[in-house]
């Protein structure tokens, strides 16, 4: 039996910009994003009986229709119209509703691995567009990477990786709601954006400059409501990182650090503080 197994990795939003709220209930977003090596994989089995059937390493996720690579795996069937089925095993080690898109990776994984097992054929710009279906963050994971995201952040314009540098990545145990937080948005507040100047400094490939223009709009909203994620931001920067952000809708926090003489002392600090701490890389770059 032939079986596909993918990796799903985490994004976070180096930069977020909401430019406001549109007649559809969405926002418009000028978002860039990148993956980094924190991923869940996907093991993946076709099935003669035509049935999707979803196993989660976490129990405590749903593995029904509620899980993004299920509804992934049904919408790609019905596209592509097999009578094929699958069985789906999801290893889980990206924190759930943490503002790094670990549902969405899961989808977007489901759908790249299914279109090869089900000998599909789409393309990746057909399977984005399936994608964003499930949500906004899903096409930006179909095509991995480092973009530009546009539109309510399905419009996806690659650009070049960023140079390479650690990742600390911070979560608080606070569950935070994407819908509830665009919800609160204030968008009359919005007094600078970051997206095209953080685009440049990735262009540029100039890791002070992308230090200098992180920025997310959200912060205005989730920050307020959950003290602990400030918090970890001044830990983070009192530590020494190159700069910190909230990645998405929080309430994960990430810092950047460039030096690995640094890394311990960061990463030491923070699992003092809080018990969800990743030391990772930028996914992609180019090596130094
Ligand atoms: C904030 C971001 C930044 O990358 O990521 P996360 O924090 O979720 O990781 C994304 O914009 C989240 O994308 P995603 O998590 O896919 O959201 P969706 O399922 O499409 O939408 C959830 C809800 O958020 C709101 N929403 C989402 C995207 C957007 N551009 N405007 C919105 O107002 C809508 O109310 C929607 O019902
Ligand atoms: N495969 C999946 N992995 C994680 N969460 C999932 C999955 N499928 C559905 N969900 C649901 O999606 C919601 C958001 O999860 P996640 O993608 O981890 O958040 P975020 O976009 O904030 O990083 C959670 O409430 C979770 O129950």
């Amino acid at each position: 039996m032939v079986k596909q197994s993918i990796k799903a990795p985490a994004k976070i939003n180096l930069s977020l910009d909401v430019l406001g709220k549109r007649s559809d209930g969405y926002h418009e977003v000028k978002m860039v994003m990148t993956q980094v090596d924190l991923s869940d994989r996907l093991d993946m089995e076709p099935r003669e009986d035509g049935l999707i059937h979803v196993e989660m390493s976490e129990g405590s996720l749903p593995a029904d229709s509620r899980n993004l690579a299920h509804q992934a795996a049904v919408l790609l069937k019905q596209h592509g119209g097999t009578k094929m089925g699958a069985s789906i095993y999801i290893y889980k080690n990206i924190p759930v509703a943490a503002g790094l898109a670990g549902g969405s990776s899961d989808a977007a994984a489901a759908l790249r691995g299914l279109n090869e097992l089900w000998k599909l054929g789409l393309s990746l710009s057909e399977l984005a567009e399936l994608g964003a279906e499930l949500g906004s963050d899903v096409p930006f994971c179909v095509h991995g990477g480092t973009a530009l995201a546009t539109g309510r952040g399905e419009c996806i314009e690659k650009i070049p990786e960023p140079p390479s540098c650690w990742v600390v990545l911070a979560k608080p145990p606070v569950g935070v709601s994407t819908g509830d937080i665009y919800k609160r948005m204030r968008t009359e507040d919005i007094s600078s954006t970051s997206a095209d100047t953080m685009s440049a400094a990735v262009r540029d490939y100039n890791y002070n400059a992308i230090c200098r223009s992180l920025h997310n709009a959200l912060e205005q909203v989730t920050l307020p409501m959950y003290p602990e994620i400030r918090q970890i931001k001044e830990r983070m920067r009192a530590s020494g990182v190159d700069a910190a952000l909230m990645s998405g809708s929080g309430p994960t926090v990430f810092g950047l650090v460039k030096k690995e003489a640094k890394l311990h002392r960061v990463y030491n600090a923070l699992r003092g503080f809080c018990d969800q701490v990743y030391a990772v890389r930028l996914l992609g770059e180019k090596q130094p």
